[in-house]
């Protein structure tokens, strides 16, 4: 996300202040949400940046016939009451989803899912480093269902795509590091998608080829007492149900997002979505915080130093169905119909589309090639009750095990960070009201 320029409220001074970088670094992490690092800065408060969703009035004029909300205020989350010195490494609190037969009963009849899962290939892979230094790896895939290119943004070492691994008739080894079906990373002069097992096998230990290493594997003589490249895989001994992620990690996080240009790029504050991309991002990218023991520290005492151990990574899935599946154009008609005084399900509506055009078997298939269906679960970024259920696919090919609700960050903050507009606050009560989405257990 692009930052859109300094808030009002910030001086010829303060600018000249985040001219260093690491002020800037600060100012960035203090200052609402957006791409990691590249944090957006704070939109502009209104009037209404007092209020929680649970405050307002959800049954004006245009919500006459509207039932009362199915989610009680209660239910809707607190104000964090110390917002100073909140940590940003946060962990988000993860609900065990429930597997027992009354559950399984209210599960959609299969009729309601495609009979069969879409096929997906995984065309191309590429290492996105990021501006917070942490590095994702951008998977494009293609499938039989629609015409576009959707997306799995993997984070952390553990997830690969069967399709991209699996060998392709004639190709060489330079196709398939161009199309990123390689281990370990690319430098010029590697020579074989699978240098690392080649040099394991050599008992090269260093983590980069030395020079003459490389000359060396590069002699045909060479190449002929190492393994042959092409005989070596080193993940197609991955079974099409094993998962290439450590069973001890416990399930992966997983978020499935669809595409919203408003949201993720021109920084619109009527919805959400580009915070919820950010914030899925983040918590893939950070490890747990773990409290280092110091001498002297016996005795159970929480050290305040903190070690960040690497992230066990993740994905997010991004489906390229914009404005819940009915597209920009439709979304923006649909706006226009918002401020006529519609909400965002009764908009669609009037413009003959489902309330959510949305189905997730295309998520399904990409999580199977990525190796994350089956027992070891996964744990769903969402408070999209309906995506729970949709995304397991019809015959629970993947298996939610836990949800982490995605709680808006300016709820967290008592509006200090994230998204606030009058605008946010009526779409996410619409979600709570009439899509039932939920913002806790
Ligand atoms: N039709 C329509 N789509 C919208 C509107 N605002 C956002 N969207 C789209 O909604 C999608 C995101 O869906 P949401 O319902 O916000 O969230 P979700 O993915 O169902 O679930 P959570 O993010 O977990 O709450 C994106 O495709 C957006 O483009 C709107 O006013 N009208």
């Amino acid at each position: 996300m692009l930052i859109a320029g300094p808030p009002a409220d910030l001086g010829f001074d303060d600018v000249i202040q985040i001219s260093h970088k690491s002020s800037l670094d600060r100012f960035l992490a203090q200052h609402s949400h957006a791409s990691p690092g590249l944090t957006g800065f704070e939109p502009p408060r209104t009037k209404n940046r007092e209020r929680a969703v649970s405050d307002l009035k959800l049954s004006h004029a245009v919500d006459a016939k509207v039932p009362p909300p199915l989610v009680s205020p209660a239910f809707t989350p607190p104000r964090t009451p110390s917002v100073e010195g909140q940590r940003h490494d946060r962990q988000p609190g993860s609900l065990p989803v429930s597997v027992d037969p009354e559950a399984e009963a209210k599960r959609p009849a299969q009729s309601t899912f495609l009979e069969k899962l879409p096929e997906v290939r995984c065309e191309v892979r590429a290492r996105i480093p990021t501006t917070t230094g942490t590095e994702m790896w951008l998977h494009l895939y293609h499938n039989n269902a629609d015409e576009k290119e959707h997306l799995a943004i993997v984070f952390g070492p553990h997830i690969r795509s069967k399709s991209l691994d699996a060998q392709r008739p004639g190709e060489s080894e330079r196709d398939r590091m161009i199309r990123g079906a390689y281990s370990g990373t690319l430098y010029p002069g590697r020579v074989s998608s699978r240098v690392q097992q080649i040099r394991r096998d050599a008992g090269v230990p260093s983590q980069r080829p030395s020079a003459s290493y490389l000359a060396q594997a590069n002699e045909p003589q060479a190449r002929a007492s190492s393994p042959d490249p092409s005989q070596i895989s080193e993940t197609s001994s991955t079974s099409d149900t094993e998962s290439t992620y450590p069973p001890e990690l416990g399930p992966p996080m997983v978020r499935i997002h669809s595409e919203c240009y408003t949201g993720e790029t021109v920084w619109s504050a009527r919805c959400d979505c580009g915070e919820q991309l950010d914030e899925a991002a983040r918590l893939m990218s950070v490890g747990p915080p773990t409290p280092v023991s110091t001498p002297g520290s016996e005795g159970g005492d929480q050290n305040p130093l903190l070690e960040r151990p690497p992230s066990s990574g993740g994905v997010i899935i991004y489906l390229r169905q914009e404005g819940r599946g009915i597209g920009l154009l439709s979304k923006l008609k649909a706006y226009n119909l918002q401020d006529l005084g519609h909400d965002t399900m009764e908009a669609n509506l009037l413009l003959r589309h489902p309330g959510d055009a949305r189905s997730y078997g295309l998520a399904t298939a990409m999580l199977l090639d990525l190796g994350l269906g089956g027992e070891q679960g996964i744990k769903l970024l969402t408070n999209n009750p309906e995506e729970v259920r949709a995304v397991e696919g019809p015959n629970r090919e993947v298996r939610v095990v836990e949800r982490v609700p995605m709680i808006p960050l300016a709820w967290q903050t008592g509006g200090k960070r994230g998204v606030n507009s009058p605008e946010v606050e009526k779409y996410i009560s619409t979600k709570i009201e009439k899509f039932k989405h939920m913002f806790s257990g």
